[in-house]
């Protein structure tokens, strides 16, 4: 799978590990930066991520920034974007069963290395359960409809 990747100076470290186990696995990463850790606004990286799931593109993307929290606002903003801040396994399985989260945010500076590897395994590797979660996700996209300012 190609997977858009993205950072902030607080996450470059970790996002450049993720590229190397999205490799490993077998994906694609195509990185829109930050390129250093010199520091810069997360949104300006989100936003590049976020179009190319939004306008499908691309089905999945890869955010990180100091503590994910930043990323994820930012790409929640996009009408068909659930993204979601992952921190351990269980969160990870989780919001793809139930939520079907497109864009996986990550904490760089909290984040346990050992866990990395992985959480991003995890997040790939699991499919959406449907059902009675494919109900609330679709209560979720309506308000993006409905709500236009
Ligand atoms: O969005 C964030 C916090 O909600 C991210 O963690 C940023 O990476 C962080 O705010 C950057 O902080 P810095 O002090 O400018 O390095």
């Amino acid at each position: 799978m190609i997977i858009p990747i993205a950072s902030d100076h607080a996450g470059f470290e970790t996002k450049e590990k993720v590229k190397v186990i999205l490799e490993e696995l077998g994906h694609m990463p195509v990185d829109y930066g930050t390129h250093s850790d010199e520091s810069v606004d997360y949104p300006d990286f989100a936003v590049q991520v976020a179009e190319k799931v939004d306008n499908g593109e691309h089905g999945r993307g890869i955010l990180v920034c100091g503590s994910g929290q930043g990323m994820c606002m930012t790409a929640n903003k996009y009408s068909n974007i659930r993204a979601a801040l992952v921190y351990d396994e269980t969160s990870a399985r989780m919001t793809r069963q139930h939520n079907n989260a497109n864009i996986l945010c990550l904490p760089g500076r909290q984040m346990d290395p050992e866990k990395l590897q992985q959480i991003v395994e995890i997040w790939l590797g699991t499919d959406f359960d449907g059902g009675r979660h494919e109900r609330r996700v679709n209560k979720i996209k309506s308000l993006t409809e409905n709500n236009q300012n």
